[in-house]
Formats: C-alpha cells, sequence, structure tokens
C-alpha cells in the first residue's frame, strides 16, 4: 500500500492481464458478526484485510470473541459467543466503517437489554456524519436504551441495559429503508438473538433501497441456519426458534464493486487483442454490484463472464453516455461516473440519494473532482452528470477519505486513450485500505504506459555522496521504484570473482553482466539482493566489491550489456535511479537531474562511519585515497564517465543533513509537476 500524502500516475495507454479481487466487504463484515454472534468456530477463507474488516475484528476481540489465524488451512478462525455475552461493557471504535457501525448497534442493543450490559460505539469524525437514526428509533420502542452521544440521530452512541430485560417484539418493527439499507440488514443480522420465544417481524417504511444488500444478507443469514421468510420487500419474518449455526467453513467472494474499476479499465483500455481477466467474482455472484456489468455493456464495454471469473475488452469506444437509475448499484456507478470520462454524450447516473450520506457527500466530491480533470458537471440532489472533458488537465485529486473516489478517479489517468497525456496526482492515496490496500499495485501490474511518459529522477554524483541514501528517500516518499545501478556493476564483480574471470577480460565480463542472475527482494525482502540465488546483500556492500565495480564497470562492453537492463526498471507509477551516467547516458530524458557531491573529505569521513558502524575496522586516511582513485577512475574513463548532465541540478551536502538534500531534491521536484504548488 502507498502510505504516502500523493502518488502520482503517468498517463497510462493500455491494460492487460489478470487481477485477482480482495474478498468483499459487505460479505466480509456481515460473516464476521455472525461467526462473532454463533456458537462455534466458523473458518473465513479470502477475508478481505482492510480498515473496515480490522476494526470489525477488534471488536469481536472486545467482545470476547477468539481470533486467530487457523495454522492448517490459512483461513481466519473466529469462535464465537454463541448469543451469550461474555464481556458486560466495552467501548468500540469503529472508525468510518458502516458495515461494522450499523449491525453492531443493533446486535449490541439486543443484548444488552436482554443479558445486561452496557456498550460505546464511536468512529472517526466523518461517521459522526452519518445517520443511524432510522435504527436508533427502530430499536427503542422494543425497549432499548439508547444514549445518543452527540448530535441526535448519529454516533456515537452508548446502548445499555440491565440483566433480565425483556424486549417489545409482539407487534411488527418499523424501519426505514429510503434511507440507507444498513438499517434493516443491522436489524436482520441482530434480532435472531431474541427469536427464541416468537417470530420476530420487521416491516419497512418507504421504498427500499439498495435491495441487493439486503439479499446479501439473507443470503448470509441462510448460511448461518436462518431461514428469513420474506414477503416482497416490504416485510421479513425471522422464524420462532432461530439460532445462529457456525457453517464450519465459509469462503468470502471478490468484491464486486472492486471489479467495477477493471471492468471499467478494460473497457477503456484493454485494446488490441489485450484482454483484462477478474478473478474472484463472476456470473455467480450474490452481490447486487456484479450488475454494474449490465451498465458496463451498456457504455460499450465488451464483457463475458463464468463462475468466479469476468474478461473484459475494450467494446464500442468511444464508449457511450447512458442514463441510469442506479439505485439497485449504489456503489459500484460511482465507477460509471469515472468511465463518463470517455464516451461520447453525456452519462447521467440517477436515483443515488444514498451518496450523500457516504463517506463523503460523494455526488459534491465526484463533481468537483471530476471537473478538476476538466469534465462538465451537473449535479443535483440525488442524480449527477457527466460529459467527457474537451481538454484534459493534469488535476491533483482530493480524496475525501473515501477509497471509492480514490479508485475511481485513477482512472483518469488512462487519458492517452483519447489522445491526452496528462498526469494525475491522487491525494492520500492510503484511502483504499478501506477496501483494497493495494489496489495501485494492481493498476500497475495491469497498466501500459509509454516509456516517455514515465518519470524519473536521476541522482549521479561520486562515491559516498549519498546517492544511495537519497535516492531511496525519494523514491519511498514518491511510491517509485528504486535502480541502484551501482549494484549491477558489484554484481557483475561478484560474479567475476566467483567464476575466476580477470577484471581485465571485457568480453568474459559483458558475457556475465548479459546473463546476471539477479533479484531485488521488495515487500518483507526489500532492500536485499540474490546473485544466482545466493544472498549477496551484505557482501555487495563491501568496498572490495565497489573497486571491483569500478574495475569491471569501465569496460562499454559491460555497460552495453546492462543497459536494457538498466531501462527496464522504467515502469508505473515511476523510477528513481542512482549511479554514475543516470542523467548522461542511461536517462537522458529525465524529467529532474541530480548531480550530488560532497567534500572528498566528508565523503571519506561518512564511509569511515558507515563501516565503523558496522563492525568494520578502516583507515580514514586509506579510504580517502581509496575514494579519490575510483573517482578518478570513473571520471576520466572512455565511455559514460562520471560529470554532470548539463540539464543537472548540482547539490553539494558536504554542510546538508540527510533530511534537508531530501526537502531539496522534492521541492525541485514539486516546481517540475504540473500540479501547482499546494499539493
Ligand atoms: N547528506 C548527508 N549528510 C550526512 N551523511 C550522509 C548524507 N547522505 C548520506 N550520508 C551517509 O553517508 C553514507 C554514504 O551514503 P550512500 O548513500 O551509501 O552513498 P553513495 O550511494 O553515494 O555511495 C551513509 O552512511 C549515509 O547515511
Ligand atoms: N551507473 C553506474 C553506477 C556505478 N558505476 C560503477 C562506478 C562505481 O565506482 C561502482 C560502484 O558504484 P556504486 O554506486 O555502487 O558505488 P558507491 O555506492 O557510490 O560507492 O560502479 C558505474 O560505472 N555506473
Amino acid at each position: 500500500m502507498y502510505r504516502i500524502p500523493f502518488l502520482d500516475l503517468p498517463p497510462l495507454a493500455g491494460a492487460a492481464g489478470t487481477v485477482r479481487l480482495p474478498g468483499s466487504k459487505s460479505i466480509s463484515n456481515r460473516v464476521l458478526l455472525l461467526a462473532g454472534l454463533a456458537e462455534g468456530r466458523t473458518l473465513v477463507h479470502e477475508l478481505l484485510a482492510s480498515d473496515d474488516t480490522a476494526v470489525m475484528l477488534d471488536a469481536l476481540r472486545a467482545l470476547g470473541c477468539t481470533v486467530e489465524q487457523d495454522s492448517a488451512s490459512g483461513a481466519l478462525a473466529v469462535t464465537g459467543i454463541g448469543g451469550r455475552l461474555p464481556v458486560h461493557a466495552a467501548r468500540l471504535y469503529l472508525g468510518n466503517a458502516g458495515t461494522a457501525m450499523r449491525p453492531l448497534a443493533a446486535a449490541l442493543a439486543v443484548l444488552a437489554t436482554l443479558q445486561g450490559g452496557e456498550f460505546e460505539l464511536s468512529g472517526v469524525a466523518r461517521m459522526h456524519e452519518r445517520p443511524i437514526g432510522d435504527l436508533v428509533a427502530a430499536l427503542r420502542p422494543l425497549g432499548c436504551t439508547i444514549d445518543e452521544l452527540g448530535t441526535p440521530g448519529y454516533p456515537p452512541l452508548r446502548l445499555r441495559g440491565t440483566a433480565g430485560g425483556r424486549l417489545a417484539l409482539e407487534r411488527a418493527i418499523r424501519v426505514r429503508g429510503d434511507v440507507s439499507s444498513q438499517f434493516l440488514t443491522a436489524l436482520l443480522l441482530a434480532l435472531p438473538l431474541a427469536a427464541d420465544a416468537q417470530d420476530i417481524v420487521v416491516e419497512v417504511d418507504g421504498e427500499l433501497i439498495s435491495k441487493p444488500y439486503v439479499e446479501i444478507t439473507l443470503n448470509l443469514l441462510a448460511r448461518f441456519g436462518i431461514a428469513v421468510r420474506r414477503e416482497g420487500w416490504q416485510r421479513f419474518t425471522i422464524p420462532q426458534g432461530s439460532r445462529y449455526r457456525t457453517p464450519g467453513t465459509i469462503h468470502v467472494e471478490g468484491d464486486a464493486s472492486s471489479a467495477s474499476y477493471f471492468v471499467a479499465l478494460g473497457a477503456i483500455a484493454a485494446t488490441g487483442g489485450d484482454v483484462l481477466r477478474i478473478e474472484g467474482v463472476g456470473s455467480d455472484s450474490i452481490q447486487g454490484d456484479i450488475r454494474f456489468v449490465e451498465a458496463a455493456q451498456a457504455m460499450g464495454a465488451d464483457v463475458r463472464t463464468g463462475p468466479g471469473w469476468l474478461e473484459v475488452r475494450r467494446g464500442r469506444w468511444p464508449l457511450q453516455g447512458i442514463t441510469l437509475d442506479a439505485n439497485h448499484i449504489p456503489d459500484a456507478a460511482m465507477t460509471l461516473a469515472a468511465m463518463a470520462l470517455y464516451a461520447e454524450g453525456p452519462t447521467r447516473i440517477e436515483g443515488i440519494a444514498s451518496w450523500r450520506v457516504k463517506e463523503t457527500d460523494r455526488i459534491a466530491a465526484m463533481a468537483a473532482e471530476l471537473r478538476r480533470v476538466g469534465a462538465s458537471v451537473v449535479e443535483g440532489a440525488d442524480f449527477i452528470e457527466v460529459s467527457a472533458p474537451e481538454t484534459w488537465l493534469p488535476a491533483a485529486i482530493r480524496t475525501y477519505d473515501d477509497h471509492r473516489m480514490a479508485m475511481c478517479l485513477s482512472l483518469a489517468a488512462f487519458n492517452p486513450t483519447v489522445g491526452a497525456r496528462v498526469p494525475l496526482r491522487i491525494l492520500e492515496p492510503h484511502c483504499v485500505a478501506k477496501t483494497f490496500p493495494d489496489y495501485f499495485e494492481a493498476l500497475f501490474a495491469l497498466a501500459k504506459a509509454d516509456p516517455a511518459d514515465i518519470p524519473v529522477i536521476t541522482v549521479d554524483g561520486p562515491t559516498a555522496s549519498g546517492k544511495g541514501t537519497l535516492a531511496a528517500e525519494i523514491a519511498a516518499a514518491l511510491g517509485y521504484g528504486l535502480l541502484d545501478s551501482g549494484a549491477l556493476y558489484r554484481a557483475t564483480g561478484i560474479a567475476a570473482m566467483w567464476d575466476g574471470v580477470s577484471p581485465d577480460d571485457e568480453a568474459a565480463l559483458a558475457t556475465l553482466a548479459e546473463g546476471l542472475d539477479l533479484r531485488f527482494g521488495d515487500g518483507a525482502d526489500a532492500g536485499r539482493t540474490w546473485l544466482r540465488g545466493r544472498d549477496i546483500t551484505d557482501e555487495l556492500r563491501l568496498e572490495t566489491s565497489g573497486l571491483m565495480a569500478s574495475r569491471v564497470s569501465a569496460w562499454p562492453a559491460v555497460r552495453a550489456a546492462l543497459h536494457a537492463l538498466q531501462l527496464s526498471f522504467r515502469r508505473a507509477p515511476g523510477l528513481v535511479a542512482d549511479g554514475r551516467d543516470m542523467g548522461t547516458v542511461i536517462f537522458p530524458d529525465a524529467a529532474l537531474k541530480v548531480f550530488l557531491t560532497a567534500s572528498a573529505q566528508e565523503r571519506a569521513a561518512r564511509r569511515h562511519k558507515q563501516l565503523i558502524s558496522k563492525g568494520i575496522s578502516a583507515s580514514l586516511a586509506d579510504l580517502r585515497a581509496d575514494l579519490e582513485a575510483r573517482d578518478l577512475r570513473d571520471r576520466s574513463r572512455s565511455v559514460s564517465p562520471l560529470k554532470p548532465a548539463e540539464d543537472a541540478l548540482m547539490l553539494d551536502n558536504s554542510a546538508l543533513s540527510i533530511e534537508d538534500s531530501v526537502a531539496q531534491v522534492l521541492a525541485w521536484w514539486q516546481q517540475r509537476r504540473p500540479f501547482g504548488h499546494s499539493a
């Protein structure tokens, strides 16, 4: 996940490949709650790992459930409370997870009333602006004591009761269904706790919105042994004697709302025989948002489906604007607004008043951010109408702590498909953690870009000037990849030592460089390097390796052999490359070139300190002599000598801290970006 203040997406021209979706948020949190209320152990496979499920899991633990990784199956094992509260007081923090707040409020209101207890539920500031009054209004007539601790009608809530209380269940419970279907879902999930002695009837006031989400609820209740009877969408009966029974094992489908971004991506960018395959959700999905596929097809997408998969290609092009009542796909419909950027004629999405009470006011947010990239947008109380940009603008997109804003707007980076070529900045990209922590990684794995559009920052300079340190920090700050080109020459030198190849044998060295079996670790292995399967992380940094690298790198054939490998590091979203000739030879078109220097005395002192800290003894005088000799060789060789590119910015960091150097380079970078300086 990109935990950085902004992520710049280069202009992206195509997309192909396979994406495996993370688990559905709606299914994950419902399954967790049901497993937590049921008796026995439930193995949950393919659970979504995200902010919203994390808060639900924390809440279940606080309520006395056992949550552990099952070593045999790799699934998450939840042992529920069997409908009996082992813990009678808890304060639960539920972030911005509506799928945790609403059903937990209902379940704990019922449990506190029957078994006694006091529970407080709170969340982030936005959670305290998301309505819950209709649920409170449905529960109070049953005899539940609910204190609204902030603004009436909104969380935080306190739910309390004394043991032995009873619920008034003789009459039908009435709940409004026209603001959010989550209130009905919350009641249906919670009320089986009280169905020992009689049927429980829930009646919906007003036209029920988002019915497919209620279908998910009913489907999962059935999996946990509760057969709710439904009469239309107005009346639901939980039969007397209902009791949650764990199904033992349950698999969470991929998230159909998350699939929408990739369906859109295929429709926009899977061209010329390319296919975008989506795994984890398909024709057999129980999620309502799967019907997004029909809307995407109406706009021109070519979609094929089967059980557990979708395949998407570009169909009609440009896409075609549509008018759609999206009441049945409220979350995925946001993606249509992004597809509208590539459509002929306006796209009007109606029946979406609920957007205004989601993670943010999504109608207002969508309108504002789509306009930023150049679209024309009309918004109303319950609709949005979007027309494609006439001129695309490089924009810094605000995401409002709303995962779907980030994912939808990322699709605007595919503007080269309509002849534009502007980059896009996504602010606070980590908001995707709510449902799809690795969304951007998945996007970059599928996206194709013209290498010329992928930004490169080069950092060249003499040894121990701090290039590696600076390059790594800049790459981390921007979410870019890193090329430590020196490591390639060092590895070639190490391979030569292993094989007994002379540092003067140009042809043999070039052959070694050509077939270099080198692997750089990522994730938990980031920073480690393997040569021919052997971990050479420490050996790589030895001074002997540096000297050997300096010798082998003087040969033109060796440099030529490593050229293509270095170019292959230029991948979205961008690259920071450090070495000697990054700005002059390998990436002459780099967007920013830095030439980093420091006095020989300072550099020798840094290397000395670095070696001493690793427990390697060294003489300062020898180090200085070695590095001056290396500088001389690197500067005076015939091919790609160490020298600043003509357009490089010089940075002498003799008297600068690492932080100062990083801040300086990031400031230069901001000036070169087209997004203005505010971000
Ligand atoms: N601006 C700086 N001020 C002080 N020390 C620095 C600075 N930049 C880097 N260093 C230190 O100098 C040493 C050499 O840096 P390194 O990044 O390995 O240089 P290079 O890649 O240019 O050989 C490291 O111990 C690093 O922490
Ligand atoms: N792009 C590059 C990078 C390194 N080299 C050569 C010259 C250097 O002395 C060696 C070692 O480079 P490296 O960047 O790892 O060395 P320092 O960390 O600066 O000491 O490789 C090169 O010729 N071209």
